[in-house]
């Protein structure tokens, strides 16, 4: 819709025949976005080779699981040229790679043809055309210029960035941290925990990507602290619910069953304390969302340990 807004003609690919079928007949996608009205320069296919034809950007948005498998699939029909543009939130399970670096690893791409979108852009919201701001991420920045372009719209105002690293990261810990504000709602805990968990969550990401070779000041703009405050206030986020729910006392398994749509955060929260653990970062309250998560951890426990770990300075 961004695209399209901004001039763009668009091909969207689906797996579902009557997705698709729907946003050619009604320009609706009945089962995500009911409510939106798609422009008339987006077209939808179920074959990718379609999709692909002539794109000056193919912008690639999956579960960052899944993300792999898909794209190798895709590689035989994607233009040699085209710019490889992620969306997506997620560390890979297994790897501990960032997407941009699973797209560079797949598709043998140079860094300069791989970019990323980020920021505070929860989906129900940019579909109602509510102002919003977000990076556009490439190490080549004459091509997150022209990306930039090609997503400025009235209501969407996208900025550049060369830190890809950061801006990655910024997207993919402030699910985990989301979820951990999540739970602490769930239980109750009030506003003082929720500021502690993000400006602490913070920290922890910006220690992780100081480590990897980030620009901190990436952590204080819209990749950073922008999505984080997004994700951690609103209720649209699904990371925020799926904790909520896990805070309020439902099961994994119950709380998987309640959420249709993704929450990057579950799986990446392994990914991210890979990452921590490979780096020799401590990131206390990702580990904590992990033992939560996928330790069965009490969260009542782990919020007791969480607060007797020894005291420190802040800046450490
Ligand atoms: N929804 C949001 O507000 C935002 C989402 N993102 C990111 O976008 C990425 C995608 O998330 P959403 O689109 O929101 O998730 P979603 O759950 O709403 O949609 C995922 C889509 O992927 C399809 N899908 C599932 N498994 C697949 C597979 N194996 N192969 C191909 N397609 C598959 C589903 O059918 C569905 O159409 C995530 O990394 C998320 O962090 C980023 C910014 C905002
Ligand atoms: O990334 C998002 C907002 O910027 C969407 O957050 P959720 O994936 O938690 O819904």
């Amino acid at each position: 819709m961004i695209l399209a807004d901004a001039g763009c003609e668009v091909t969207v690919w689906g797996r579902r025949q009557d997705i698709v079928d729907a946003i050619n007949t009604t320009r609706t996608n009945p089962d995500y976005l009911p409510g939106l009205e798609l422009p008339a320069g987006v077209r939808a296919t179920t074959n990718p080779a379609e999709a692909a034809r002539d794109a000056e950007f193919t912008v690639l948005t999956v579960p960052s699981q899944t993300l792999r498998a898909n794209l190798a699939a895709w590689l035989p029909v994607l233009p040699p040229d085209t710019v490889l543009v992620s969306l997506m939130k997620g560390v890979e399970l297994g790897t501990a790679k960032r997407m941009s670096e699973v797209i560079e690893e797949v598709a043998k791409a140079p860094a300069e043809r791989v970019a990323v979108v980020t920021g505070p852009n929860l989906a129900g919201e940019i579909a109602g055309r509510m102002p919003a701001a977000a990076v556009v991420a490439c190490r080549d920045e004459t091509v997150a210029q022209r990306l930039q372009a090609a997503c400025h719209t009235p209501y969407f105002r996208p900025y550049t960035n060369t830190d890809v690293v950061g801006c990655e990261l910024g997207g993919a810990v402030k699910n985990v941290i989301g979820l951990a504000v999540g739970i602490a709602d769930g239980m109750g805990l009030g506003d003082n925990s929720k500021a502690t968990l993000m400006t602490r969550g913070l920290a922890e990401t910006t220690r992780l990507g100081l480590a990897m070779g980030a620009d901190p000041h990436t952590f204080s703009g819209l990749a950073g602290m922008g999505d984080l405050i997004a994700t951690c206030s609103s209720p649209l986020s699904r990371n925020h619910t799926f904790g909520t729910n896990l805070g309020r006392g439902m099961t994994l398994q119950e709380t998987i069953a309640v959420s249709t749509q993704t929450a990057e955060g579950v799986k990446s929260c392994e990914s991210v304390l890979d990452l921590a653990r490979r780096h020799d970062v401590d990131m206390p309250i990702t580990e904590t969302v992990v033992d939560i998560v996928h330790n069965g951890k009490p969260p009542l426990v782990a919020l007791k340990e969480l607060m007797s770990r020894s005291a420190k300075p802040e800046r450490r």
